[in-house]
């Protein structure tokens, strides 16, 4: 505390007597009781402004100086002099005045000036201070150079808007003048309601009309804003935002007043006009909308690069409510294409098919004589399938009889007189669909009539469908084996038909055979050569294959599986096709046998492995150079259907809604959603049961397919409050869990027979009991344990219900029921027992059935009566 003053040093300092600072320091209010008392710079500073006080000069100068750069302080001292000595000797008072200069000390010093005695503290708090006044002067004046050139820029633009809105108002006028309307009234108008604003035109443009003149102004910022209310505000309102560009403000500006004006000028001009600004308007682009028969709303938008909800609103203001989601049909979508000012043209989705034809006609090679391809059909067990079994087991090469299939299927037999090609149509009402189908593949029709019972109703429509497709009639008279059989009445009953026998005059070949005993059999092969004989069956054998779908299937480790007829030239392994709305190219074919082959010529029927999806039945393959075509086609075939589907869907609604305005005359509908094992069964069940709708009810069904019945089938039928199908397939868990939520009517058929009664009944309106099946447990085979004694053990886990020894069971795999029978055993750690519980183990043998495989489900089931409701 060295550095520190004293009261005694002060006194020195100045060169005051120690009592007279006191004195001093007492009355500037400072009370000190010693000489040796430290003095602090504030206390100073006060002493000093006493001092000058009494000196005239006020405090607030006093204390300003600390501040400045230096004080300068006068004080005067008397003494007197003696001058002369002896007599001479006089006394004389001297005023000694004295200039004190206090300059902050500069640079490291001992930390006080000597001078003024202030600490070095407070010299650098003054030098900061000034260097704070200095940068505020040098920001201030940075500003204003920025404030000037936006000024500036903003009155360039502002003259450069002016010109362009000049130029812009001149062209219009003289548009205007040209078509002879009433812009003349106008002007006026607007010059009067501008003077009624109490704004004086500009005498800078005298060229523009008052119009421009206002437009100009606004765009002129506010510093160059004449009086007006308008102005006013927008002046005070943008104080102190002079960073903003004189079309920032008249943006803001109009933001708060006007928004409608502002949007649309925004719109025309991207948003870098004023206001005021208006322009006309280019010419809108118009575009030329491809429609097909139904179009998303969504897929609309893109098509007019709009935004969803612009074509929503836009329907909405048509008086249609649609989601971005729904579809629209072909005549909502021109009108709301139009109302857009676009252009709406029928889209034409044939582009890709018409270069598929001419990539087809292409290949018109060499023809030869190709095997007939022959279908079988007849009546209920009138032995079609003996028939079949009796012909493949029997002449086939490596015959491998199958069990009786429900789908259509097709093997060819080579017999001394040549090979043959059968479809195989199972023998039942359901498969009318097929037959006919079939019949259009067909080159000759095999009508199976037992002898022992006659012309039936089949009968006489499998006559029908092979006349309507033309193709000619042999008639098998089957079962001659029996004693009750009687060739010649079938001959007189079909007569009736117009079906005229060889030995009656006619042209219909009739073999009497019996499926059973084999006999006449080689006698129908060879009626059949005859006839393709007589037909002059011809094809291209080589070159690319078209050809058409018999069955398709979807198989878990071999994907999509389609039997095909070859009907031109020659399928490949490696050929890319197109099949239906499906593409590929063909990864591997199989014959009827399973056996791989290369390739297959005009008439054979093939398995495809390698399409993209499950073709249906019926659709046909084209075989293509390109992989590219292949997907266009089948783009452009996906695309299609969808659309159709769509406008059937839709249709359904509008129905659906009349029906319950009660103007559907009371017709109830009876909807359904039908899944099956494999297409032909899906095709069969949905012939059959469409066909069952009468003037009571109509059944619709709303979602058809192949494999198990998912969520999304589940949620179909919630929607359409549908009954729900499974032919040969069960539902996945999660569409278990839709059924039940949604109190789901879902029903399992392994016989076409029970589906068609059922929906019959219900159809017909007959209400009694029906006997349904209820699974009561299902068991989860974890693995297979084979042992020479009892065969496969699935070693099972219960996962929902109880699995009952007594009960009927079915094996299913991938949802797909692939065997039905009885349990062998039932056993839980070797012990037998007559029910396995949820959540348990349990070891499962499968009666006559040796191909359980991990993974596979064992489903337990039961038949009860129930009440039959509508
Ligand atoms: N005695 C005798 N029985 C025959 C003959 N052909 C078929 N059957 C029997 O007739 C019954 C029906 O024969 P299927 O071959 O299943 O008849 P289907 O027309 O195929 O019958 P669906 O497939 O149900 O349409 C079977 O019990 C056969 O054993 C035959 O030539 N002689």
């Amino acid at each position: 505390m060295s550095q520190q003053t004293t009261i005694r040093k002060l006194a020195a300092l100045v060169n005051t007597p120690v009592e007279k600072l006191l004195e001093q320091l007492a009355e500037a209010g400072m009370k000190f009781s010693s000489p040796d008392q430290v003095v602090t710079s504030t206390e100073k500073v006060k002493l000093l402004g006493f001092l000058r006080r009494t000196h005239g000069k006020s405090e607030k100068a006093v204390e300003d100086a600390v501040s400045p750069k230096k004080i300068t302080l006068n004080r005067s001292r008397k003494q007197e002099l003696t001058v002369g000595g002896g007599k001479n000797r006089q006394t004389v008072d001297v005023v000694v005045r004295k200039k004190v200069t206090l300059v902050p000390p500069s640079g490291k010093g001992d930390g006080i000036d000597p001078a003024s005695g202030l600490s070095r503290e407070e010299a650098e708090r003054a030098e900061i201070l000034r260097k704070l006044e200095e940068s505020r002067q040098r920001n201030l004046s940075e500003q204003q150079r920025l404030a000037e050139d936006d000024k500036r820029r903003a009155d360039e633009a502002a003259e450069r808007k002016r010109q362009e809105d000049a130029e812009a108002d001149r062209l219009r006028k003289e548009a205007a003048a040209a078509a002879a309307t009433v812009t003349g009234d106008a002007a006026p108008a607007v010059r009067r309601a501008t003077h009624g604003h109490g704004q004086p035109a500009k005498p800078a443009a005298p060229a523009r009309d008052d119009r421009a003149g206002q437009k100009a102004k606004a765009h002129r910022g506010s510093h160059a804003m004449v009086a007006g209310v308008e102005d006013d505000d927008s002046t005070a309102r943008f104080a102190g935002q002079l960073h903003l560009s004189a079309a920032d403000r008249a943006r803001r500006s109009t933001a708060r007043g006007r928004p409608k004006p502002r949007r649309n000028v925004e719109q025309s001009r991207g948003g870098s006009g004023g206001p005021h600004g208006f322009e006309r308007p280019t010419a809108p682009v118009v575009r030329e909308i491809a429609v097909g028969e139904a179009i998303t709303v969504a897929d609309l938008a893109q098509k007019l690069a709009l935004k969803g909800g612009d074509v929503v609103k836009a329907l909405f203001k048509m008086g249609v409510m649609a989601t971005i989601t729904q579809t629209i049909d072909h005549d909502t979508a021109v009108l709301v294409v139009e109302e857009l000012g676009h252009k709406a043209v029928r889209a034409d989705s044939d582009d890709a098919e018409s270069e598929l034809v001419a990539h087809v006609a292409e290949v018109q090679g060499e023809q030869a004589t190709r095997p007939p391809v022959v279908t079988i059909m007849g009546h209920v067990d009138h032995g079609k399938t003996s028939l079949l079994d009796y012909i493949r087991t029997t002449k086939v090469a490596t015959g491998e009889a199958g069990g009786i299939t429900q789908h259509i299927g097709a093997y060819h037999v080579e017999t001394p007189k040549g090979v043959i090609s059968f479809l195989d149509t199972p023998g039942h009402a359901a498969f009318t669909s097929m037959r006919a189908r079939g019949a259009k593949l067909t080159d000759i029709v095999v009508l199976v009539v037992a002898a022992d019972d006659g012309v039936m109703p089949q009968t006489v429509e499998a006559v029908q469908h092979a006349r309507a497709a033309k193709v000619p009639l042999i008639v098998a008279i089957n079962k001659i084996d029996k004693s009750t059989a009687d060739p010649n009445r079938i001959k007189n009953e079909l007569l009736e038909h117009q079906v005229v026998a060889e030995d009656f005059g006619g042209e219909t070949q009739m073999v009497e055979l019996s499926a059973k005993t084999g006999m006449g059999v080689d006698d129908l092969l060879d009626a059949i050569s005859l006839q393709a004989e007589v037909l002059e069956l011809r094809a291209v054998q080589d070159g690319r294959a078209t050809g058409t779908v018999i069955e398709s299937s979807l198989d878990k480790g071999r994907g999509p599986v389609a039997t095909v007829l070859v009907q031109q030239g020659r399928l490949n392994r490696g050929d890319y096709l197109v099949c239906g709305v499906q593409y590929g190219r063909v990864r591997a074919l199989f014959d009827e046998n399973g056996q791989a082959v290369d390739g297959a010529g005009p008439s054979i029927p093939v398995q495809v492995l390698g399409l993209s999806g499950v073709p249906d039945a019926g659709d046909d393959f084209v075989v293509v150079d390109d992989e590219r075509l292949a997907k266009d086609v089948a783009q452009q075939r996906e695309a299609k259907r969808r659309e159709t589907r769509l406008v059937q869907a839709a249709g359904n609604r509008m129905e659906d809604i009349m029906a319950q305005m009660g103007q559907a005359e009371q017709q109830l509908s009876l909807n359904l959603v039908v899944k099956a094992d494999v297409q032909g069964s899906v095709e069969a069940l949905k012939q059959a049961l469409t066909a069952l709708s009468n003037d009571q009810i109509r059944i619709n069904i709303i979602v058809s397919g192949v494999g198990g019945i998912t969520e999304s089938d589940a949620n179909a039928a919630a929607t359409a409050k549908a009954t729900i199908i499974g032919f040969n397939v069960r539902a996945d868990a999660s569409a278990r869990r839709v059924v039940e939520t949604n109190g789901l009517d879902l029903r399992y058929f392994s016989i076409i027979y029970d589906v068609i009664d059922q929906v019959k009944q219900v159809a017909s309106g007959i209400l009694g009991m029906e006997i349904r099946e209820e699974i009561i447990g299902i068991a989860e085979v974890r693995d297979v344990f084979r042992s020479s004694k009892f065969g496969a053990v699935a070693g099972c886990m219960v996962i929902e219900g109880v699995v009952k020894r007594s009960k009927p069971i079915r094996v299913l795999r991938d949802n797909t029921v692939v065997f039905e029978g009885e349990l062998e055993s039932l056993r839980r750690f070797k012990e037998n027992v007559d029910e396995v519980r949820v959540h348990t183990e349990c070891g499962i043998g499968v009666k006559a059935y040796n191909d359980v495989k991990a993974g596979d489900q064992i489903e337990c089931f039961e038949r009860i009566e129930v009440q039959r409701t509508l």
